[in-house]
């Protein structure tokens, strides 16, 4: 059975990716301390693993010597990136660079997930060949960080994603988990109506780095969802679905929504290529909230 070695599998993707990726090779979860993966299976182990050490990725890779390597770790907020750019390259590109490093000996497949905010969000809609152009410096390290997979020698992908939600198990929340907590507790959110995003169900993402690891396929996905939507949008679904107060979630303009970093305004991918080469076909906007709410309706009626 082949080792499949995932970098942040404590993180919102990793421990869905680590619970589906367990059903057909042998997961070795890593991340920072201890782990928080609420999984027991025959084929996970969990090794604690700070990648900005090249020495503990060497000691890993000579222990385990995986076949394939999900690299999901990152510091993935925009805006503790653009406050701590030198931290930020550390963990985001220089992890990378000794990923690969040790990958090349073993010339194991790499798989590394990366991101929308590549792009300028100038347009919108983009395909896999669209030329990248960040604008916030969390984007500019997943660039640099593709740029490398992209001179590694042996077999890569990369998988682009944009704004990922579902039920979060451990790792970063979405903000769609984090709006429907505050309407559940009647506080207002103002939410950004001027941006434009495609949504992606996190087991869809999931399922979809599953598909590429099993065809061994190649190159630059764009995986989300079809649904086009401002976070505003999103949020009034949410509190429709949950049946709360509408009224509570006051839409504003990016401009008024001072953030550290700046977002593209428009992104969201096409899918054709994926449909076409992994048969990719994510759920529905709707069918989400209904599979990210009925998740959590246990930890919501606490609120
Ligand atoms: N969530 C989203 O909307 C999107 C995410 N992405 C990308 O998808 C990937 C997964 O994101 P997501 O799961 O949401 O993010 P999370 O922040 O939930 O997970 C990232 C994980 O990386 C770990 N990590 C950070 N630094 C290190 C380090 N030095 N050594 C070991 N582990 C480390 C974190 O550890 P710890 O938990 O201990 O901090 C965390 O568990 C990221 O590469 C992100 O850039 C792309 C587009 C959208
Ligand atoms: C929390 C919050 C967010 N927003 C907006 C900001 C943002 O455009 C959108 C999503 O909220 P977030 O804080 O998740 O935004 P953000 O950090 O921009 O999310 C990004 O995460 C990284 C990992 C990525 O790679 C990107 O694809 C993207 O998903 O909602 C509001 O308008 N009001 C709020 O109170």
């Amino acid at each position: 059975m082949q080792k499949v070695l995932i970098t942040g599998a404590n993180g919102f993707l990793g421990h869905y990716l680590t619970a589906l990726l367990v059903h057909n090779y042998k997961v070795i979860a890593t991340g920072k301390g201890a782990c928080r993966i609420n999984l027991l299976h025959e084929n996970f182990c969990y090794e604690s693993l700070d990648f900005t050490q090249r020495d503990a990725v060497e000691y890993l890779f000579q222990k385990v010597k995986p076949d394939i390597v999900v690299h999901a770790g990152a510091i993935s907020q925009p805006d503790t990136c653009e406050l701590n750019k030198e931290f930020a390259y550390q963990s985001n590109v220089e992890s990378t660079k000794h990923l690969l490093a040790q990958s090349n000996f073993l010339k194991s497949f790499f798989v590394y997930v990366s991101t929308d905010f590549v792009f300028d969000g100038q347009t919108g809609m983009y395909i896999e060949e669209d030329v990248p152009n960040p604008v916030n410096y969390y984007g500019m390290t997943k660039l640099l960080s593709e740029n490398a997979v992209q001179a590694y020698e042996y077999d890569w992908s990369i998988v682009r994603t944009v704004l990922v939600y579902g039920a979060p198990k451990s790792g970063r929340d979405n903000i769609l988990t984090i709006v429907a907590k505050s309407l559940k507790e009647g506080k207002m959110s103002r939410i950004v109506n001027d941006q434009v995003r495609t949504p992606t169900y996190v087991e869809d993402l999931a399922g979809a780095i599953n598909t590429i690891i099993a065809k061994k396929a190649t190159g630059i996905y764009h995986i989300s969802g079809n649904d086009i939507l401002t976070p505003y949008q999103m949020t009034i679904a949410v509190a429709k679905y949950l049946g709360l107060k509408e009224s509570l979630i006051e839409p504003v303009t990016a401009n008024t929504f001072q953030q550290p970093a700046l977002r593209p305004p428009k992104t969201g991918f096409r899918l054709a290529k994926a449909e076409r080469e992994l048969g990719y076909k994510p759920i529905s906007f709707e069918e989400g909230l209904q599979k990210t709410f009925r998740e959590i309706k246990p930890m919501m009626e606490r609120i």
